[in-house]
């Protein structure tokens, strides 16, 4: 892997290619008598696009959705390995997940469609930020070098995804295209460890959808970003994953590399039956 050096990196999980980073133990999830996720497990590991696919309903958002802490699974461990050891995020609240890096982006865009796409990558930095107003005004100095260090890590970001052209427009005005990836930009501001991306290039032409994956493709490549990724189009999960999970039904039905998963039987038959539901 080719890593670009930033001024300030990126990428903040320091383990080796490779190495777990996140492994996800037996987890069930259920709904009342729905069962979202039953007995899934799988490991991402640093330094690679690791996509997970399956029909609709299948448990890929649930799955997303138990590893940021937005849902609990009865059952089961979801680790996330830091510099500062093993931490089960199974029982922490999202912030306290968003403290370890893990960031997310959502399936329906959730920015501040009012505010500039600067405000809103400078609120991807806030995990961040440690000085408070009272703090600032006795330390100015202080102060204004880390407001300065968090801008100059934002423009990374903005020169990383080029949307130069659009930093002082809100972002309700831009197009679908633009705001997905300053919906990436602010997870990347947050320097994650691990970037959770619930179908980036959804509803988007063929084109934006081209340019989304070139997007992820360098964060993984040039920023070192380690990303699970939830995507419908198989083209763009052949061109661009380490590694796939398949899920069917709330269990995991394949797991592996990108041509071995594609020529899996039990995939075929999922996605089969999938056209025969449509
Ligand atoms: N908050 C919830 N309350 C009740 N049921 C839920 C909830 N979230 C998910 N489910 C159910 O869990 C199952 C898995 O849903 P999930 O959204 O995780 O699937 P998905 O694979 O992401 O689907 P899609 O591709 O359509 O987004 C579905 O049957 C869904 O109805």
């Amino acid at each position: 892997m080719i890593t670009r050096s930033y001024r300030h990196p990126l990428n903040s999980s320091r383990l080796e290619p490779g190495e777990p980073l996140l492994e996800v133990s037996d987890i069930r999830l259920r709904f009342g008598g729905i069962t979202a996720l039953d007995e899934v497990s799988l490991t991402v590991r640093q330094g690679t696009v690791h996509a997970v696919i399956g029909p609709n309903g299948a448990g890929k958002s649930s799955l997303l959705n138990c590893i940021s802490g937005l849902y609990r699974p009865q059952d089961g461990t979801i680790v996330v390995h830091t510099p500062a050891g093993a931490h089960d995020l199974t029982r922490k609240k999202p912030h306290r997940i968003a403290r370890l890096g893990v960031a997310r982006s959502f399936q329906n865009i959730e920015l501040f469609r009012h505010l500039t796409v600067l405000e809103n990558l400078m609120l991807g930095r806030h995990i961040h930020m440690r000085n408070r107003l009272t703090r600032s005004l006795v330390w100015f100095g202080p102060a204004r070098r880390q407001e300065i260090a968090h801008r100059e890590l934002v423009e990374e970001v903005i020169d990383l995804l080029q949307i130069q052209s659009v930093r002082h427009k809100p972002v309700g005005a831009l197009a679908y295209g633009f705001q997905k990836r300053v919906e990436l930009g602010r997870a990347l501001c947050m320097q994650p460890a691990l970037l959770l991306l619930d179908e980036p290039m959804a509803g988007m032409n063929a084109e934006e959808k081209e340019d989304m994956a070139r997007f992820v493709l360098d964060a993984h490549e040039l920023a070192g970003v380690t990303a699970v990724l939830i995507e419908h189009d198989m083209n763009v999960v052949m061109d661009i994953s380490d590694r796939v999970s398949v899920l069917d039904f709330g269990r995991l039905i394949a797991d592996g590399a990108p041509e071995q998963v594609s020529n899996d039987p039990d995939v075929a038959k999922a996605y089969l039956g999938e056209e025969v539901r449509a």
